[in-house]
This record gives C-alpha cells, sequence and structure tokens, in this order.
C-alpha cells in the first residue's frame, strides 16, 4: 500500500525532510547520528539498522514506501515530534534493496556493529556496504548470464578515456580514443549498469536514474544509463595514476600498457577509487588492468546489432528470437557470459578465430569426448564470481563447497582432454595443483551441507582442529547432562510429568504443574509461575547452563576463525583460479557451439584476408530454428572481388560473381530482410569463431558490418522516421571501407518516391563506385536494377514468388535477376481492395512509369 506524503509543516505530522530539523539537538540521540550519516550519503538511501529492522526515515521513508509499496509509518523521534519512518526486517535486506538498486537508486547499508547487549549508551553503528547498480556481487542480485558492468568515462575536448570493471568477476579494462561517437557506441555495446562521470557540477555525488539529465552530462553519454556524478580529484593523472600503482603493486603502468593515454589511466584510476570506497573494509579482488583499443575487434555499432538482433529482439527487445538465443547451448554460467562477450566482440586477427574454430571441429569429430565434456562442466559451478566473494570475504561455507566440488571435477576434466589438439582443450590439460589442494582441504575442513550463517557454528567437521574437538565434546556432554536431567528428576522427585525446558529470557528450567508443586526437592529455586505450572531453576542446571553458552560462543568464534583462514587462503588463489575459469568458459564456449553445429549442420568457414564473400546455401540461424526442420529455404550468396578492380565473370549458374554490390528485389513478405541479415549474422558468426549455417562458406575478414533494416521513429530525440535513416545512412557513408560489410534496406522509404528513389540511387552509387565496400541493397524500387547495366560491379538478385490466379506463393528464393515490376498493386488486390480501386491503381502506375522516364534519365546520367 502507497502511504500519500505527508503535509510537511503540519505540526501533528510526521517530518520527511531532514532539513526541516531546525535544531538538531533536539533529535533523540539515535536520530542525530541518522542525520548526520545522512549528510554524508544525500543522494543514496540510507538504510539503518535499529534492533531486528533495517529502518529508513525521513525523505529516505517516503521514497522507500512509495518504490517498494511498503506502509509509511513514524516514530517519536525526540523534541522534534514524529519522524516518517519504513522499515524492512533486516534478514530480507537483500531482496528489497535489489528492487530498489533495480530501479536505479543507490543504497548505503548502516549497520549494528556490536551487540545491543554490550553496547553503553547508543548501539555503535557504521557505513557496512555501499550498493550502486554498478558495483554488486550478491548473488541473487545478479544475473548469472550477463556481466555487470561499471564504467568511468572522462572527456577532453573530442577525445575520451574510458574504463569498465564487472567487479563480480574481476574483469578490468581501459581504453582511449578520439571520437566521441565511438566511446557511446562502445557504452551501447557494454550496457554498464552504471558510468562514473567526473564534474565540477554542484549536484556531485549525485545518481542520475536512467532517463534523468543534468546539464553536467554531454550530449554523447545516452540517457538510457545510470550515472554517478563524481568529484574531478580521483580522476586527476597523479591521483588516477598513484591509485593504479598501489592496487598493481607496480613501479610503471608501462605493465599495464596505458604509460602513454593519460585520458584511459584517469578513468582507471578514477573508476578504481570509486569500487574501493563502495566496497568499505572488503579488499576489492580484481584482475590485473588490461589496455584495449576499439580496432581490435570488427566493429558492429549498436544500430547493426540491434538490428542483427545479437542480444535482443528489435520487436519486443526479448531475449528469445536473438542470436545468443539460438547460439547458446553453454553448460555454465561463465560460458555464458563468454559467449555474449564474444558475440559482442567478434575478431579481427585469422590466427585467433582459426584456433577457435579448430577447437570446435576437434569437439565436432568426437561425439563421445564433446558429449562428456558438456555433462562434465555442468556439474562446475560459477567459478569466476565464486572467487570474487572468496576473495573479496564475502564468501559463506556453502560457496567454498561449491568451489571445491568445482575443483575436484578439474582433474577428470583434465583426464577428458589428455589426448586432445586443440589449443582451448589443450589448456584444460593441467590443473594447477594447488586448486586439488584446496579442494581436498575444504572438503576435508567443512561439513557436506554447512548452514548459510557463519557464526552460528555447525560448518567444520570433527577431527580438524583439537580445540574446537575438545569444546565441542564439552558442550556435548553437558547437553547430555541435561537431557539425561528430565529423567533423573522424574525418578528422584517421583513427578512423572516434570520437564526440563529452554526460553530465551530464562535459558534452561525446570518446569513442574502447579498441583505437584508441593513435592519439589528444597535445591529447586523457583523463577516463574504461569496459571499452570511452576519453573524452577537448580544451581547445578545454571552452571551446566553458563558452560554451554560461553563453551557454545568460543566454539562458534572458534569455527569461524578457521572458516576464515581457509577462505583466505582461497582468495589468495585468486589469479590461478581466475585462469582456470577463462578456460573452463572458452571450453563450455567451444563446446556448445560444436554441439549446435553438429545438429544443426554447419560448416567451417574458410576465412581470408581478401574481400571474397561466398556462402553456398547460407541460412539464417535463428529464423532456422523457429521453423520446422526443412522449411527454411537455404541461399547462397556470393560478394566481393577477389580485385579491388572488377571484373565480371559468369560462373557455371551463370551468375555474375563477386559484385561489389547486390540490388535485392522481391515482394513484401518475400525474404529480403531475412537474407540481409543472414549475411551479416553468418559473417560475425565467423568472425567469433563459429561454425555458420552454410553448405559452404568462404569469408573475407570485414573490419566493420552495417545495416539499415527498417524505420522506427526514434520518439526519444524527436527524430522523424525519415531522419534517422538519413543519420544512419551519412554514419555508413562517412565509415564504411574497402573490407565493410554493409547491409541496407529499403533506404528512401520515408519521403516522396522520387526524392526517395533519387537518394537511393546515389547512395548505392556510392558505396559501389567510390568505397567499394561489400553490399546488399534490398529495396522496392526497381528502378535502381539499372545499376547494374551501368556499373560493372553491382548484379541484380532477386526474391522469387510464384503468381498463381488468387495467390502469390513465397518460395523465398534469391535468385539472379531483378523484378520488373513492384508487388504491391498485387498485394492490395489480395489483401480484398475494391476491384475499380485496383484498376485504377495500375492505370496510374502505367502513366507514371510512362511519363516519367527515369529510367531513360538515369542513363543519361552516366
Ligand atoms: N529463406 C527463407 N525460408 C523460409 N522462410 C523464410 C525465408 N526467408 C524469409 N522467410 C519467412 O518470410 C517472412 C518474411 O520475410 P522478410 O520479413 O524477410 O520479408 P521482406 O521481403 O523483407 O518483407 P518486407 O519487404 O515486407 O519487409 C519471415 O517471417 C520468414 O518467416
Amino acid at each position: 500500500m502507497t502511504n500519500p506524503t505527508p503535509e510537511p509543516n503540519s505540526p501533528n505530522t510526521p517530518l520527511t525532510d531532514t532539513n526541516l530539523v531546525e535544531d538538531r539537538s533536539k533529535l533523540s540521540k539515535m536520530y542525530q547520528h541518522y542525520v548526520d550519516m545522512k549528510d554524508k550519503y544525500p543522494h543514496a538511501l540510507l538504510l539503518y539498522r535499529v534492533g531486528d529492522f533495517f529502518e529508513t526515515f525521513f525523505q529516505d521513508a517516503v521514497t522507500v514506501s512509495r518504490e517498494l509499496e511498503l506502509v509509511l509509518t513514524s516514530k517519536h523521534g525526540g523534541d522534534v515530534g514524529r519522524v516518517a519512518m519504513t522499515g524492512v526486517p533486516h534478514h530480507a535486506w537483500e531482496r528489497y534493496t535489489t528492487q530498489l538498486v533495480e530501479k536505479g537508486y543507490a543504497v548505503v547499508i548502516c549497520d549494528q556493529v556490536e551487540d545491543s547487549a554490550d553496547a553503553i549508551g547508543l548501539v555503535k553503528r557504521e557505513v557496512t556496504r555501499i550498493l550502486t547498480p554498478g558495483t554488486l556481487l550478491e548473488e541473487g542480485m545478479l544475473k548469472a548470464s550477463r556481466n555487470n558492468y561499471i564504467a568511468a568515462v572522462v572527456i577532453a575536448v573530442n577525445h575520451w578515456g574510458l574504463a569498465y570493471a564487472d567487479i563480480s568477476t574481476g574483469e578490468f579494462l581501459t581504453s582511449q580514443g578520439s571520437n566521441l561517437d565511438n566511446l557511446t557506441q562502445e557504452l551501447m555495446r557494454l550496457q554498464p549498469a552504471e558510468v562514473l562521470f567526473p564534474t565540477n557540477a554542484p549536484d556531485l555525488g549525485s545518481l542520475l536514474r536512467p532517463g534523468e539529465t543534468s546539464p553536467s552530462l554531454p550530449q554523447c553519454l545516452p540517457p538510457s544509463f545510470c550515472y554517478s556524478l563524481r568529484s574531478q580529484v580521483p580522476f586527476s593523472q597523479a591521483e588516477a595514476k598513484s591509485k593504479l600503482l598501489q592496487k598493481f603493486k607496480m613501479r610503471s603502468l608501462e605493465g599495464l600498457g596505458c604509460e602513454h593515454l593519460p585520458l584511459a589511466v584517469r578513468a582507471a584510476g578514477g573508476l578504481l577509487d570509486y569500487i574501493e570506497d563502495t566496497q568499505k573494509a572488503n579488499p576489492v579482488s580484481l584482475q590485473l588492468l588490461r589496455t584495449y583499443t576499439l580496432t581490435d575487434y570488427l566493429i558492429v555499432d549498436h544500430q547493426t546489432r540491434r538490428n542483427l538482433e545479437i542480444t535482443q529482439t528489435v520487436r519486443d527487445g526479448t531475449f528469445h528470437g536473438s542470436l545468443l538465443w539460438a547460439l547458446d547451448r553453454t553448460s555454465t554460467a561463465m560460458g555464458s557470459r563468454a559467449l555474449r562477450r564474444w558475440l559482442l566482440q567478434p575478431l579481427l586477427e585469422i590466427k585467433g578465430i582459426k584456433s577457435r574454430q579448430d577447437t570446435i571441429q576437434e569437439l565436432i569429430e568426437n561425439t563421445p569426448l564433446r558429449q562428456d565434456i558438456r555433462q562434465l562442466l555442468k556439474q562446475i559451478y560459477d567459478l569466476e564470481r565464486l572467487t570474487v566473494r572468496a576473495a573479496s570475504g564475502r564468501a559463506n561455507a556453502r560457496d567454498l563447497v561449491a568451489l571445491a566440488d568445482s575443483f575436484s571435477r578439474l582433474p577428470e576434466l583434465s583426464r577428458l582432454v589428455a589426448n586432445a589438439k586443440s589449443p582451448f582443450l589443450k589448456a584444460l590439460q593441467k590443473v594447477p595443483p594447488v586448486l586439488e589442494e584446496l579442494a581436498e582441504k575444504i572438503q576435508a575442513h567443512i561439513v557436506e551441507s554447512p548452514p548459510i550463517h557463519l557464526k552460528e557454528g555447525g560448518l567444520i567437521r570433527a577431527g580438524i582442529n583439537t580445540l574446537l574437538d575438545e569444546r565441542k565434546a564439552t558442550v556435548e556432554s553437558d547437553q547430555q547432562w541435561i537431557a539425561n536431567l528430565e529423567v533423573d528428576e522424574r525418578a528422584r522427585t517421583g513427578i512423572p510429568t516434570l520437564k526440563v525446558g529452554f526460553n530465551k529470557t530464562f535459558g534452561y528450567y525446570i518446569s513442574i504443574s502447579r498441583s505437584k508443586s508441593d513435592q519439589v526437592p528444597d535445591n529447586y529455586i523457583r523463577k516463574q509461575t504461569l496459571t499452570n505450572e511452576e519453573r524452577y531453576i537448580t544451581p547445578d542446571l545454571k552452571e551446566r547452563e553458563a558452560r554451554i553458552l560461553t563453551a557454545r560462543d568460543d566454539l562458534n568464534q572458534l569455527e569461524y576463525q578457521i572458516f576464515n583462514a581457509l577462505r583466505d587462503e582461497v582468495g589468495n588463489q585468486a589469479e590461478i583460479i581466475r585462469n582456470v575459469s577463462r578456460a573452463v568458459a572458452a571450453a563450455d564456449v567451444l563446446s556448445g557451439l560444436a554441439q549446435l553445429a553438429a545438429h544443426q549442420g554447419y560448416c567451417r568457414p574458410e576465412m581470408l584476408t581478401g574481400r571474397e564473400i561466398e556462402v553456398i546455401d547460407g541460412r539464417h540461424p535463428v529464423v532456422e530454428q523457429s521453423l520446422p526442420s526443412g522449411f527454411f529455404v537455404p541461399n547462397s550468396t556470393r560478394l566481393g572481388d577477389k580485385e579491388t578492380n572488377y571484373r565480371a565473370t559468369e560462373d557455371t549458374e551463370g551468375l555474375s560473381l563477386y559484385p561489389d554490390l547486390v540490388i535485392l528485389t522481391g515482394p513484401n513478405a518475400s525474404g529480403k530482410s531475412c537474407y540481409l541479415r543472414q549475411v551479416g549474422l553468418i559473417q560475425l558468426m565467423a568472425q567469433v569463431g563459429s561454425f555458420v549455417p552454410a553448405r559452404s562458406a568462404r569469408l573475407g575478414i570485414c573490419d566493420r558490418i552495417f545495416t539499415r533494416v527498417g524505420a522506427v521513429d526514434d520518439l526519444a530525440t524527436g527524430q522523424s522516421t525519415f531522419m534517422v535513416e538519413m543519420n544512419e545512412t551519412a554514419n555508413i557513408l562517412n565509415h564504411a571501407t574497402l573490407k565493410s560489410l554493409v547491409l541496407l534496406d529499403e533506404i528512401g522509404r520515408g519521403t516522396a518516391t522520387f526524392d526517395g528513389l533519387s537518394i537511393a540511387w546515389a547512395v548505392a552509387e556510392y558505396l559501389a563506385v567510390d568505397i567499394k565496400s561489400r553490399t546488399i541493397f534490398a529495396t522496392h524500387y526497381h528502378e535502381l536494377n539499372e545499376l547494374a547495366t551501368i556499373i560493372s560491379n553491382v548484379a541484380n538478385y532477386q526474391v522469387t514468388v510464384k503468381e498463381l490466379p488468387d495467390q502469390i506463393i513465397f518460395l523465398h528464393q534469391v535468385q539472379p535477376g531483378g523484378a520488373d515490376k513492384s508487388y504491391g498493386i498485387e498485394a492490395g488486390r489480395l489483401a480484398g481492395l475494391p476491384p475499380v480501386v485496383i484498376q485504377r491503381a495500375k492505370q496510374v502506375m502505367t502513366q507514371i512509369e510512362k511519363h516519367s522516364k527515369i529510367a531513360m534519365g538515369l542513363q543519361n546520367l552516366e
């Protein structure tokens, strides 16, 4: 239930703003402490531990009540009257915090750091954790199959530095570049949960939730992310550099590859400072910083990624129906995250692609090996995240057991791949002995199914620590004494209903019904009288009880210490475990791709340094999987002359080989868009190292893939369909190269026919003649077929249909030749437009074609 915000000025309504408290000395002690803390974190929600609850007060109470639909109450706050309050049970703080962080809030946890029983005066409280969308570690708050990135951006005129990290896995990278558009594109690839931006603005420290704007944010930063506005200080060159050197215990940044990249250093240092600040006392476990450049990878811009539906569909943004969905056959969370990363960063180097292909091939050829590896991988837990939790002191006993179970699978995995030849399998042949030792140690120390809580005992096996065993024995014998007490006392007193009980207030007691209270022995001391019973204690009982309680406390403490030492041992091996996780994740991705290739009949593409793209009987990897088997019609693609100077040749099928630009025509719904995407996806999959859905493929490496598919109004920026289309086209013409693959669908549709046709013509011509990128240009303007007669490296293809008197059958076959007519009027007829309208439309079309003389005009242009 949501409560309305109370009127702040009314004397009877609770205070909902700390700023309305004029004299803070009138607040009770606890509230004084609270407002002091709140002053330090004005832009975060402060969850303040009071007994069994995490409470929020004042303005935070109103926000939390609204966002979580909890009841807004109030509490007496001293001489200032009542204070607004909303609380959540302390054991459920993770669930509630997750919701708040998902909504884009930062949450500060201020916990009790001493037992209230031991406190003298106000219980001591401290900020133990700051949770922001980009700094989560808690398992329940993270999605297993994707990284949770936090990024930091530094901009100097039109140069930028970008660092990013996933603190749940330890990944930490930095880069620098010179075009702000590239920065935008890189952020769109990463989809960070939070972006840090240094500023001098007065709203320093604030967290802007997605969609919120600030004058401090430059235009190139997409508004769809959370931004934390930070002070410039940690982002200064000197601070950032010394922070990095200190963290990685280095004398120079040379080893990290960013010595001469000041903006990359500033971004990385500022990011590290923030991460350390939010993790408070717990150490941050990050890998060595890696420097990268955008041109290390195939460039796929955000529009193309969206159009090719790499991680989500265009229509409804779902994962189901995306390329990732179609390809993901991984068995582990690490593999699933790695596959996503690989798809978003395809390679440029043939060597890297070939080693992935070799591994897939070996796994396809050896089915039992593939099946066994996949089976075994299913038993390996998320090593990456578990290790970070261990190294940052957050892992519980179950996490360590999961790690040990996973480590103990590694020797088996290594035996499986003992004779393997391919690089990614060979990487699994050696298991670091220390991990086997750790597995054995954890299994020897920790019980099989340990409890979640670490301070309540029950974690450590017997026989590990003599002191622990002795204390356990004392507690057990005292407990046994108490267990026997009931029987002994019944016999001694002759009262058969006598019972021994325990409650938190009195500890152990002996209970006797009131009717028998005259029979109690002399050494019984009455403690409590209830309606039907009297409760007694005895000096012996109390002595045992005190011994049990103290011994149990000591016992729990000792168990916790043993556990901590073990956890630290695991944390110390973080680097080794990370290397193993990386190898396991890669093997997982590749055995998944091998499984897919084997089941779907994919082929190994031959990767070439030239410009040729030759796909025989290619299929769309996603559409194929959504249709019944055998329904998808395969189509071939031939693009890009071996020579940059095009010479038309004929192959056996009479096709013009190697055009640079293909004009693709065909009626609505015949499959043009599907074919365009198919070509783009096959190229992208090949550069990821995957096999591809085709009979055979020879593919020249592309430097970039561009697409312009379909048109949607960009309501967010208020741009019309046509302007969006023109912007995207301009971007392609300005950046495409001889080595790019360009896929264009219906350029020029959003404006008057002749404008559109003229633009489409000029764009196609420019791509074919000036840039010579490999291009497929799908269009309804069949007039563009004329281009092939004028420009030698242009060819016409069409998606064929079969016309019957009352229906069109879609054959989905891409064949040489251009459609000589548009099927729009035919489609209108099939849709039921009145015959007279159809008749008239045909008349009008004939007239237009006769009078416009477009074809002649175009030829004259030459
Ligand atoms: N090769 C194919 N084999 C089988 N079905 C196909 C094939 N290509 C496309 N289809 C089916 O045809 C439908 C229409 O395809 P697509 O959207 O690519 O048509 P289009 O020609 O681009 O249409 P429009 O011009 O209206 O955008 C798709 O949903 C798909 O299911």
